[in-house]
């Protein structure tokens, strides 16, 4: 039986405030998913197996052969590459698959099929399409790339910007190979549970490591709070001759063990995420082994530290939420007071002549996103880890300088990454950029991404500009 096309899109991510927290289940996270996402298209083919393309990557193609008899077996073609995340991908969600819809109905079903994965421009860094065409490295250049752009590079030599590829990938794909082959519908919240949980093992097994899982839990659900599932859930499984069988049972929205929380989340009204791409990246498993190194070492130190961080991103995230909420229950009110605001800096909004609920909270914003900052330094400071280090913090403050921007940070990790700052107004995007188009201690590379809140979702190809040109 032949099925029709199917698609699958994931939103990429930023981690807010919980960074480093977020690895242990006592703290949480606020991440928030991106415009950038990726997009897995799966097209039944006539010619025999499993045909894995990334047109945007030289060297982007990968051919599988699966066998279901005497066992079940994903074979990579000779001379294919080897990618680990679109094989755990393949493989591990194949078979739980098999299991699910049954193997008599799975057996009937052509498994033959082109599959295309692409990544919005934001995942990766366009310099390269720029210089060729002769084109500066400005937000308006990048707005008018076209849409899945050729990196004119490998994935193994990409600059890639941190905003998740691996997670919205492997996510993609796997709910993609779930929802084509009948296995699950996204619209039910115990399938979408199983697609996430199904992805955090892909995701960990490809990277042979188990990081927090929030940035798959944010390809998954989108924006929202989160706190990390007990890693020994995975422990069990995590092992090369793992079958459907086991999977499907330790996987399944039923199953004993995934304590992970997710609390959905919005910025309030007005409030708009962008974000910038630091050209001096840092190498993220670094700065996270130095620094749970030192924790290790210092631990009455750093409990007390965690601790403090962990209370002022919940006071963080709180403020945020008690702004929705007053934009509901006086929006006249609430307008007046963002407009007024994207006329002052930050540090001059304790001082308006106004009083009432709104002002107050975004000053009390401010204040603890500002000790958020003050507590991360001191955490780079007692870590010898350059998580906000000074380079940054200097860009950083001159963000803050430009009246309506709210909040100016370094997400997940931190390091020379990437920035991103909350502005209130399209005129303080502009100029907020237009500092970082001047700023000349760093590389500071604009991105188009805004905040979405939405999570994995099935697209139609005539949803998505450019995808059809892009297969
Ligand atoms: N378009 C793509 N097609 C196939 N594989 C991809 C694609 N984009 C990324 N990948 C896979 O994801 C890997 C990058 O994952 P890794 O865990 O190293 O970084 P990451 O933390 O996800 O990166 P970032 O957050 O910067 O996007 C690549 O080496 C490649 O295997
Ligand atoms: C440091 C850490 O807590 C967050 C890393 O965030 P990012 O990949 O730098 O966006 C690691 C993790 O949670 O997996």
């Amino acid at each position: 039986m032949t099925l029709s096309h199917t698609i699958a899109s994931a939103p990429g991510k930023v981690l807010l405030t919980g960074g480093y927290l977020v690895l242990e289940q006592q703290f949480q996270g606020l991440v928030v998913g991106t415009s950038a996402r990726f997009y897995t298209i799966i097209t039944p083919s006539d010619e025999p197996g499993i045909q894995v393309r990334s047109p945007q990557f030289d060297g982007g193609n990968w051919h599988y052969t699966l066998t279901v008899q005497p066992d079940f077996q994903l074979t990579p073609s000779s001379g294919t590459s080897r990618n680990p995340f679109v094989e755990a991908s393949l493989r591990f969600t194949l078979a739980l698959v098999r299991e699910k819809v049954g193997r008599s109905a799975f057996g009937v079903l052509s498994t033959d099929c082109i599959i295309t994965i692409l990544g919005d421009n934001d995942f990766y860094s366009q310099q390269a399409q720029l210089e060729k065409l002769g084109l500066d490295s400005s937000y308006g250049s990048l707005a008018g790339l076209p849409p899945f752009a050729d990196t004119m590079t490998s994935l193994k030599d990409v600059h890639k910007t941190g905003l998740g590829s691996s997670a919205a990938l492997t996510t993609s794909l796997v709910a993609a190979l779930c929802a084509h082959f009948k296995a699950v519908d996204l619209d039910n919240q115990k399938d979408r549970t199983l697609v996430h949980n199904l992805a955090q093992f892909v995701h960990c097994f490809a990277q042979g490591k188990v990081g927090s899982g929030f940035d798959v839990s944010a390809a998954v659900w989108g924006s929202h709070r989160y706190r990390r599932f007990n890693p020994q859930v995975l422990a069990s499984i995590m092992d090369q001759q793992v079958d459907g069988t086991l999977l499907l049972k330790h996987l399944s929205a039923d199953s004993f063990g995934w304590d992970n929380e997710v609390a959905p989340f919005k910025l309030p009204p007005g409030f708009d995420l962008i974000l910038a791409d630091i050209d001096a990246g840092s190498h993220t498993p670094t700065l996270v082994g130095k620094v749970l190194a030192w924790r290790k070492a210092n631990p009455t130190t750093a409990n007390a530290l965690w601790v403090e961080l962990g209370s002022y991103n919940s006071k963080v995230e709180q403020v945020l939420r008690d702004l929705t909420t007053a934009e509901q229950k006086e929006p006249v009110l609430y307008k007046a007071v963002i407009e007024k605001c994207s006329r002052h800096k930050a540090s001059e909004w304790a001082s308006l002549p106004e009083t009432n609920e709104v002002i107050s909270k975004m000053v009390q914003l401010v204040h603890n996103f500002g000790h958020v900052r003050r507590l991360l330094r001191e955490m780079s400071q007692l870590s010898e880890v350059p998580i906000e280090p000074i380079e940054q913090t200097q860009l950083l403050e001159a963000c803050l300088e430009v009246e309506g921007t709210v909040i100016a940070g370094v997400p997940g990790a931190g390091g020379y990454d990437a920035i991103f700052c909350i502005v209130l107004s399209d005129k303080a995007k502009q100029q907020v950029r237009q500092v970082w188009q001047g700023w000349s201690a760093l590389s500071v590379g604009p991105l188009l991404s805004k905040a979405d809140s939405k999570g994995v979702t099935l697209v139609e190809l005539a949803d998505v500009p450019g995808l059809a040109n892009s297969l």
